[in-house]
């Protein structure tokens, strides 16, 4: 097993180095490499993803991916901005299913802005499509038009085949479930979530045995505070994709614990938490790192098959929990807290 580690800027670092220090506590046997992305590696060689880094991780068996960005570097041309290091890896390794689950932990009810009634036992997976729609769709830029005025403009657009696949993808991981799915657009408005809705349903021939069920994104952001535990399996776009599972996260307590997988139709795999680089709270030893151990877990599973190691992991985190420890993030108003360093420490000691 060969793992790539793009620990990338911000806390991407802090948090990559616990999750790996996790990794080696199970005894597994596997061999890391590590480059630079993001903004790291635009100091380091001009782009932020440099070619030698695309070419570790084609030849790795997956990547494990900590956080890009740097608002110093916001003045960049969009080309080498450090956000086009995950935006360019997802493109180049065709990662379209992103798996973004959140679980509301029994001790951490108390952690989350809605009523403890309201998030109690939650588990919802949203799969989130990742190379497609406005953020890739062409034409975009910035113009100026005839009568001297600029506009930017975006490209928001799907295939059908597009669509297609990552309704699979759903449906398959619904039936798992709950067999239940739900998919989420803004069909009322968009033609091409107008064709999102028409594909979906159409895939969904294929899944008798799972309930579908249609939301306007508006309506689903609103649900989500509203009555979460309504919701199991959530599909939808890339935009919408991306701010729902903020949104979910702050159900479950904090951004800082949720992980993720990037999975292309091989079942290679991009593992990263779904936060960003934190740049408020970079290089204090403060950052939460369950969402890049957890996102390890989740490549134990997906890329390697060890469904038991990742078990053992996401049970040292629920130990840890339990046992109290809880960074900055997540805890209680005057209770103490830990940092990150301290928080891997306790689930190594749980492993
Ligand atoms: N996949 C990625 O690499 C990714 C994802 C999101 C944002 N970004 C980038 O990250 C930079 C910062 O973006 P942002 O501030 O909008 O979002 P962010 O997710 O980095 O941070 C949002 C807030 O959540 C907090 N937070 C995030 N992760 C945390 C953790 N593990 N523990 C405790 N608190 C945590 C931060 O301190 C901040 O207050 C930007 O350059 C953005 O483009 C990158
Ligand atoms: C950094 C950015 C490109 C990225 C996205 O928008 O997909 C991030 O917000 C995420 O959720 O992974
Ligand atoms: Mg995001």
């Amino acid at each position: 097993m060969k793992i790539c580690v793009l620990p990338g800027d911000g806390i991407g670092p802090e948090i990559t180095a616990e999750a790996l220090r996790v990794l080696r506590a199970l005894d597994l046997s596997f061999e890391t490499e590590e480059a630079p992305v993001g903004g790291a590696g635009y100091r380091a060689s001009g782009h932020p993803l440099p070619e030698a880094t695309l070419k570790l991780a084609q030849q790795s068996d997956a990547i494990l991916f900590g956080a890009v960005g740097d608002f110093s570097l916001d003045t960049l041309p969009r080309e080498l901005r450090p956000e086009q290091a995950i935006l360019g890896l997802r493109k180049a390794f065709n990662l379209f299913a992103n798996f973004r689950p959140a679980l509301v932990y029994p001790e951490l009810v108390h952690a989350s802005t809605l009523r403890p009634e309201v998030v109690a036992g939650l588990d919802i997976l949203i799969i989130r499509e990742l190379t497609g729609d406005i953020y890739f769709g062409q034409p975009r830029g910035i113009r100026t038009l005839e009568n001297g005025v600029r506009e930017g403009f975006d490209t928001m657009r799907y295939s059908e085949p597009e669509i297609q696949r990552v309704a699979h993808v759903a449906f398959q991981a619904a039936r798992k479930r709950n067999k239940r799915l739900c998919s989420v657009d803004k069909a009322n408005v968009l033609d091409t979530m107008q064709l999102w809705r028409e594909v979906v349903i159409a895939v969904g021939a294929e899944y008798p045995d799972v309930e579908l069920s249609h939301i306007y994104v508006d309506n689903a952001a609103m649900q989500l505070l509203k009555n979460p535990k309504q919701f199991d399996v959530m599909v939808t776009g890339n935009m919408f994709g991306d701010i729902l599972s903020d949104e979910a996260s702050m159900l479950t307590g904090s951004i800082g614990l949720l992980p993720s997988a990037s999975l292309n139709e091989n079942n290679f795999g991009l593992y990263e938490p779904i936060h960003g680089s934190a740049p408020d709270i970079a290089g204090k030893g403060v950052a939460n790192p369950l969402a890049t151990i957890l996102s390890a877990a989740m490549m134990l599973r997906f890329s390697f098959g060890l469904n038991d190691a990742a078990l053992r992991i996401e049970s040292a985190v629920k130990k840890v929990l339990a046992q109290g420890y809880r960074t900055a993030d997540i805890a209680e108003p005057g209770l103490s807290t830990v940092g990150t360093r301290e928080m891997s420490d306790a689930v190594v000691a749980a492993l």
